[in-house]
């Protein structure tokens, strides 16, 4: 008998569950305002994280700007100035967590409040094969894709689940959802970050935190010069071609103002993530010319290296 009520308790919490989401997908969502909300971006010096500074500007938000880089840093607060917003920066290396923990006491304080939304936007790749790849570059990888999630994450979420109210934003990459030859750190350390944010977001919603919100963002290949050189099959790349910065950041800011969970920018690049079993997928990437398509950006990658050897010499 206490079954047979246990499990139609269940079946109604399921039925009010799916109902009560199901108005969502049906009702085109609201974009939510963000004027007045104190945004955290690391990376805030790079293509991305400059960016998307400017874009939570544009939506009347305040920005903390953190990256290891100053001069790059203090580059985006100009331009966020001259459009007629305030941006805070801060120089961090997120991979040392004492620098994120103080920091974070250090904006609090400096801002007499809290950070509401946070975008973890920060990454590096190595750009070498597996065996040529130096330990302290997978290190670093691994460190700034994936541990320093944990560190920003802990330095914030405190306040926004004590109020109920936040947002974090995870820069991931498709490379966090399916993989490509010869960049391993790197979709190691991108799989590695899909995975935290999603267990965040169970943990959230399990403990009924409804008010923070999380959107996981995964981007294919971006102009920004990041994967420099990276090539697939030309015919592929007609309908599949590198992603502008600005229309990545906006199609991304499109997904965290309706509280999207996640977004893979372009979209087809949902199908990837969706229908590659294995086996299938080797034919596919051949196909493609995805299997060999970090071998020109690595070629770039030692070209820049050797450059930059000669011009110290
Ligand atoms: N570009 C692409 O094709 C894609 C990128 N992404 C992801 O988007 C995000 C932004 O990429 P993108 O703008 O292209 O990259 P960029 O290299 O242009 O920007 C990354 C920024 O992070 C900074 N950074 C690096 N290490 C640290 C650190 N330890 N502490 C603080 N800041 C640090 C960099 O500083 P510095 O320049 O001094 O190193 C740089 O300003 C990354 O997470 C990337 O993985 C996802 C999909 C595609
Ligand atoms: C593997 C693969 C593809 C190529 C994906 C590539 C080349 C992604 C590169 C992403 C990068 C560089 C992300 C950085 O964060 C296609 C063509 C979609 C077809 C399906 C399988």
């Amino acid at each position: 008998m206490i079954n047979l009520f246990t499990y139609s308790m269940m079946l109604l919490d399921v039925i009010y569950f799916i109902l009560r989401n199901s108005l969502r997908i049906v009702m085109r969502p609201r974009t939510k305002p963000i004027d007045g909300e104190l945004v955290l971006i690391t990376g805030a010096g790079g293509g991305l994280g400059r960016l998307f500074a400017q874009e939570f500007t544009k939506h009347g938000a305040e920005v903390v700007l953190w990256d290891i880089n100053s001069s790059s840093n203090e580059q985006t607060a100009k331009l966020v100035r001259e459009m007629g917003g305030k941006a805070h920066t801060y120089t961090v290396d997120v991979t040392k967590k004492e620098d994120v923990y103080q920091n974070a006491d250090l904006v609090r304080k400096d801002l007499g409040r809290d950070v509401t939304m946070l975008v973890n936007n920060a990454g590096v790749v190595a750009g070498e094969r597996m065996l040529d790849c130096p330990d302290e570059l997978v290190e670093r990888t691994m460190k700034v894709n994936c541990h320093a999630l944990f560190w920003t994450v802990k330095a914030f979420l405190p306040q926004m689940k004590a109020q109920n109210h936040g947002h974090i934003v995870t820069i991931a990459s498709v490379l966090g959802l399916f993989s490509t030859a010869c960049v391993e750190d790197y979709c190691a350390s991108k799989f590695a970050a899909v995975g935290f944010h999603e267990s965040l977001a169970h943990e959230l919603l399990a403990d009924e935190f409804d008010g923070v919100k999380m959107t996981l963002v995964c981007p294919y290949i971006v102009d920004t010069g990041m994967f420099e050189g990276c090539k697939i099959r030309y015919e592929v790349e007609l309908i599949l071609p590198p992603l502008e910065p600005q229309y990545c950041v906006e199609q991304a800011m499109n997904a965290i103002l309706i509280d999207q969970p996640l977004v893979c920018i372009p979209r087809l690049t949902y199908l990837p993530f969706l229908l590659l079993p294995w086996e299938s997928n080797v034919v596919t990437y051949r196909f493609m010319g995805s299997d060999k398509c970090m071998v020109p950006f690595i070629d770039t990658m030692k070209k820049q290296a050797a450059n930059a050897a000669i011009a110290v010499a």
